[in-house]
């Protein structure tokens, strides 16, 4: 069976690879596209993408839904309108695979509840990347022996979210492990407000932002006399384009939220 995508976000640095992943992917048909922005045209209309990309772009998700029938929308837009997409698309039981970041806890709960009582999966992976997810497991396993951690995250300069939302889910996992410890000095003080970074859990995390980089993590691990450095660098975003394939398939035999690409990766 051919699995019907539609895309979210494709004009973006993310819904482009996505796009070409989609269109030569012989087990999925990209049959539509939801935008603001070249509405009524087509894919190949935009000047992004070669002529035979013919994808309908539509504003509206309803009217997507019932002149494309997709089975999976593909989210990669911004934290603003993510949470409003994925609830419409469950709602119309199409089922999402959801890359942009920016979910609060809330939110998150909300949809997990949505998804559960309508029975129409959902996988909503902060990172697609299978090192990136490597790199979290790895992290929350040590947290156990070393419970003094900084996430030091570093991504392009025109990241909305912060922090990222790898380096939040990675104190999530972390956290289910870490004994509760505040860390530092009990006397600490910032002389810059903001300079010992977010405080998740008495963990701190960083956000670096520079043109240049694409997306990259350090976990630090503290010890006495010892530092442990866990490190992933996505060099581009073809890295995450296999997490985005193995997500699409895996939401058709779904009939919850997972949040997470390690509860389905074999
Ligand atoms: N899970 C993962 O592995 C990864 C997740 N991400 C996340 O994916 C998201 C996208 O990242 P990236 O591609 O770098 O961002 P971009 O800004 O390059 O792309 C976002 C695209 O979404 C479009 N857009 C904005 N609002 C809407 C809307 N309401 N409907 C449809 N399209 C819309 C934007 O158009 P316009 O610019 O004209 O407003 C833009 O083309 C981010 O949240 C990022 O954090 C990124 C990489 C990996
Ligand atoms: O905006 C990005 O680029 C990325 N966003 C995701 C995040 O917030 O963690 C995934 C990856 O880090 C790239």
């Amino acid at each position: 069976m051919t699995i019907r995508v539609a895309i979210a976000g494709a004009r973006g640095k993310m819904g482009k690879e996505a796009v070409h992943t989609v269109m030569n992917n012989p087990e999925m048909e990209l049959v539509s596209v939801l935008d603001y922005k070249e509405v009524g045209k087509t894919l190949a209309d935009t000047n992004l993408f070669p002529a035979d990309f013919t994808a309908p772009i539509f504003l509206d998700l309803k009217e997507l839904h019932s002149k494309t029938q997709p089975d999976v929308l593909v989210d990669l837009t911004t934290p603003e309108f993510v949470y409003d997409h994925t609830k419409h698309a469950l709602e119309l039981k199409i089922r999402p695979v959801v890359g942009t970041t920016g979910f609060s806890d809330e939110e998150l709960e909300e949809l997990t509840a949505l998804s559960r009582n309508s029975k129409i999966g959902c996988i909503i992976a902060p990172n697609f990347a299978v090192g990136a997810v490597l790199m979290m497991k790895f992290a929350e396993q040590a947290a156990k022996y070393l419970p003094d951690i900084e996430i030091i995250e570093m991504h392009h300069d025109q990241k909305l979210d912060a922090p990222s939302g790898t380096a939040m889910k990675t104190a999530h996992l972390i956290s289910q492990e870490r004994p509760i410890h505040e860390q530092g000095h009990v006397r600490e003080k910032e002389t810059i407000p903001g300079a010992r970074g977010a405080n998740y859990d008495g963990m701190r995390i960083h956000s670096v932002r520079l043109p240049g980089l694409v997306a990259h993590q350090q976990v630090l691990l503290g010890g006495d006399g010892q530092l442990l450095t866990l490190r992933h660098d996505s060099f581009n975003r073809g890295s995450f384009m296999s997490g985005v394939v193995l997500s699409i398939k895996t939401v058709m035999e779904k009939e919850e939220l997972i949040y997470g690409l390690e509860h389905i990766i074999v």
